[in-house]
């Protein structure tokens, strides 16, 4: 899984990988996102950072919940196999990724989230996006597609789970497409060390 992922990365800037994660983790990981959400432990995201920030539910409409080591068993699972992502990533790419962040995302049907890059304007570490779907038998008319825009034009990849995405936060403008169920993911950053601008 490791190998594609980074030689994808160095000649397209991003890599999308079917059935990347077991079965038996994506759907602990669903079940503890809906556990979070039935518990109000989701709150509404928002765009933009520091005193800039906002939640704007047309731009953003999902509610995340940040993952702490130690939460549960599958989120330190995850948390694992994204430290495997990353030091595999500095080996090959020397990208000097220094640690990862990750949320949660559940995204109510009709939902979306404008097209976007993942670096802020003011914040320039998150080097590397990951992506992770949770959702059993997606099916293409239901919507909820990340759309990533690339120089050879459009790409949808459906939320299906098991699928991990990985692209380069600072290249490639995405966005999430309104979907008509319950759309969930972990969304990451890899990120450098430094520079708050
Ligand atoms: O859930 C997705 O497909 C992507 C989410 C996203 O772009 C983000 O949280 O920055
Ligand atoms: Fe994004």
């Amino acid at each position: 899984m490791l190998a594609p992922i980074i030689n994808e990365l160095v000649t397209q800037s991003w890599s999308c990988q079917p059935l990347a994660l077991p079965r038996e983790l994506t759907a602990a990981l669903a079940t503890e996102c809906r556990a979070r959400h039935r518990a109000g432990e989701l709150a509404p995201a928002s765009v933009g950072r520091g005193e800039g920030q906002q939640v704007l539910e047309g731009v953003r409409g999902d509610c995340i919940h940040w993952l702490e080591p130690g939460q549960s068993a599958a989120s330190d699972t995850y948390l694992a196999w994204m430290d495997d992502l990353r030091q595999r990533l500095n080996q090959e790419l020397f990208l000097g990724l220094e640690d990862f962040e990750c949320h949660f995302a559940f995204y109510p049907p009709g939902a979306c989230y404008q097209r976007h890059l993942d670096r802020f304007r003011d914040d320039d570490r998150r080097a590397v996006s990951v992506v992770a779907y949770l959702n059993e038998d997606w099916r293409a008319e239901q919507g909820g597609a990340l759309r990533l825009y690339l120089d050879e034009g459009e790409r949808d990849v459906l939320p299906e789970e098991g699928t991990l995405v990985v692209f380069l936060s600072g290249e490639v403008p995405h966005e999430v497409l309104p979907a008509t169920r319950d759309r969930l993911s972990l969304a990451g950053w890899f990120r450098r060390r430094g520079g708050v601008l």
